[in-house]
């Protein structure tokens, strides 16, 4: 990859190319090398479709086998919201085979994000509900923009779905069982403050001020050297990850049987003809 891309890498649905390098805040440029943006960008809600998770799996990995690279931010293009999470459209009226190819898109983005090398910092300005709010969990630091409306958490059970094992046990991981049952069990969307409150963010700064505040956190965590930083980040994460890995096919089994129920199928076109029905 070339060197100039070190600015700033965009998912799009519908294209690979990149963007043209953006500003990355009062850093010197010594401070910003090595580090690569990922804009998530699928108008009008960044919704994590078959195509964006696979392009996202792709971006990563060439930036893990990019040795110019230590850190990526992960941020969003669309205004106001961060990602709206998994395409429902996705999980609705599709065949078992596209069930089965976008579980595993899921979890190969899940298990990508959570083990990767790199350090990952969630600049989160937008709303993120649950699998948005699950890409920011599997980051190393998460800034959210202070924004009222900018809620974040894993919401599935309002959509009368449950959130998979490893879901919960990466919220667990960030904010304690207690926590974790709570918010899965309600569904719970966090506003800015709540979030900070509870662990689901780690710092909620002035919205203007979330990309370099997200810059300033890279290199405070670039300063530490990178073998033993992604060992004890693996020592961390990797538990959870083999957890998954060893029933992969299990669970993606698991997935189909449920999402293909009548009452799955019909609580989910609920939901989307709500929202769709939003506008009036
Ligand atoms: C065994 C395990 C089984 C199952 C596990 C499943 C785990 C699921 C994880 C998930 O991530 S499910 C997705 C959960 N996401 C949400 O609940 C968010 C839903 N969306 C919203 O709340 C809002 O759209 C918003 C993100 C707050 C943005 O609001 P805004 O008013 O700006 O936009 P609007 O609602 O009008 O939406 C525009 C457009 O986008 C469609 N939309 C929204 N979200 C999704 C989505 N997640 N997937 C697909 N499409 C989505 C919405 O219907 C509108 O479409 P339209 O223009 O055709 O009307």
């Amino acid at each position: 990859m070339a060197q100039d891309l070190v600015d700033g890498l965009l998912i799009k649905a519908r294209s690979h190319l990149p963007p043209p390098s953006e500003p990355l805040g009062k850093l010197s440029k010594r401070d910003r090398k090595g580090v690569a943006v990922i804009k998530l960008k699928n108008p009008p809600v960044n919704s994590l479709s078959l195509e964006v998770l696979t392009e996202f799996v792709i971006s990563l990995e060439k930036l893990e086998n990019d040795k110019t690279f230590r850190g990526v931010i992960v941020t969003s293009d669309c205004p106001g919201i961060f990602s709206a999470g998994l395409d429902l459209t996705e999980m609705c009226g599709k065949s078992q085979a596209h069930y089965a190819e976008f579980w595993r898109a899921v979890q190969e983005l899940w298990l990508r994000l959570y083990l990767s090398n790199l350090v990952l910092i969630a600049a989160i300005n937008g709303v993120s509900p649950a699998g948005g709010c699950l890409i920011s969990l599997t980051c190393d630091y998460r800034v959210l923009a202070d924004n009222p409306k900018y809620n974040i958490g894993l919401n599935e059970t309002l959509l009368g779905v449950v959130a998979p094992s490893w879901f919960k046990d990466t919220l667990v991981n960030t904010v304690g069982h207690r926590t974790a049952e709570r918010a899965l069990q309600l569904g719970l969307l966090f506003p800015p403050a709540e979030a900070l409150r509870v662990g689901m963010v780690d710092q909620v700064v002035p919205e203007d001020q979330v990309h370099s505040t997200a810059l300033s956190v890279m290199a405070q965590w670039l300063a530490v050297p990178d073998h033993a930083r992604q060992l004890t980040k693996s020592l961390m994460r990797k538990p959870t990850a083999d957890r998954l890995v060893k029933q992969r096919d299990a669970d993606i089994q698991y997935f189909l049987q449920f999402v293909s129920r009548d009452s799955i199928q019909k609580s989910l076109r609920m939901y989307l003809d709500k929202l769709r029905q939003k506008k009036g």
